[in-house]
């Protein structure tokens, strides 16, 4: 799934300033994509519009399927929070099984992908426990498991690895940037998760730009 944007703009209301300006991003079907930028740049907010929990002011955005049809990304994607919300007296496999439901798939095939997504998540001995049970770097994989659980071609991820420490970091983005070949946005202050993606860019005053290095 290719996603466009152009010439996207954003004030939130009431404010006198625009958050985002004129925001140009062209990401190819299965490529991974880092945001990058400091706090308050806008990050949150350009996925959040990406995903359609914001609506477009001003500019456009389209996500297009390699046979030309359009869809709204909020259609497509599938989601991965800073904070993340799961049920909490529902066990982790059942919290895991609904990204699953996303698509359709019955109660077995839900059950089978969600053990799946948990192994892939080092957290398969979890799935019994009750999610009220989890840290905060175990809700956090097991987040990610759900929104992997989902066949959705397009991932919109914030800050998915913001609670693990950088051994567990490195297999969670192999998980994530495996072999599915999703397209993958993430907005990461993470450097090393940076520099996994093929392409990186920074917000700087409401603009996007390309980087290189995503160190500054
Ligand atoms: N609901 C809102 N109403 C008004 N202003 C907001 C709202 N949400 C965010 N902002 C402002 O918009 C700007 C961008 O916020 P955003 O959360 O997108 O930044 P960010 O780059 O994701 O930051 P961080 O790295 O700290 O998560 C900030 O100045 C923030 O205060």
């Amino acid at each position: 799934m290719r996603l466009s944007v152009r010439g996207l703009t954003y004030r939130y209301p009431g404010s006198d300033t625009d958050v985002l300006s004129g925001v140009e991003l062209e990401i190819p079907s299965g490529t991974t994509v880092a945001i990058v930028g400091p706090s308050g740049s806008g990050k949150t907010t350009l996925l959040a519009l990406l995903g359609g929990l914001l609506p477009v002011q001003d500019g456009r955005i389209v996500a297009r399927s390699s046979d030309g049809s359009v869809h709204r990304v909020s259609e497509v994607a599938t989601w991965a929070l800073q904070t993340v919300s799961l049920l909490p007296d529902r066990t982790t496999l059942e919290n895991v099984c609904l990204g699953a439901f996303l698509d359709g798939a019955t109660r077995a095939q839900a059950r089978e992908v969600a053990m799946e997504r948990l192994r892939d998540m080092g957290v398969e001995g979890l799935a019994a426990t009750p999610a009220r049970f989890l840290s905060g770097g175990e809700a956090q994989r097991v987040g990610l498991a759900r929104a992997l659980a989902s066949r959705r071609p397009v991932l919109l991820a914030d800050e998915p690895t913001g609670q693990l420490d950088a051994r567990t970091t490195d297999g969670v983005l192999d998980a994530m940037m495996g072999a599915s070949r999703r397209t993958v946005v993430l907005v990461t202050h993470d450097l090393a998760a940076a520099r996994r993606c093929d392409m990186r860019f920074r917000l700087r005053s409401g603009s996007l730009v390309a980087a290189e290095d995503a160190s500054a």
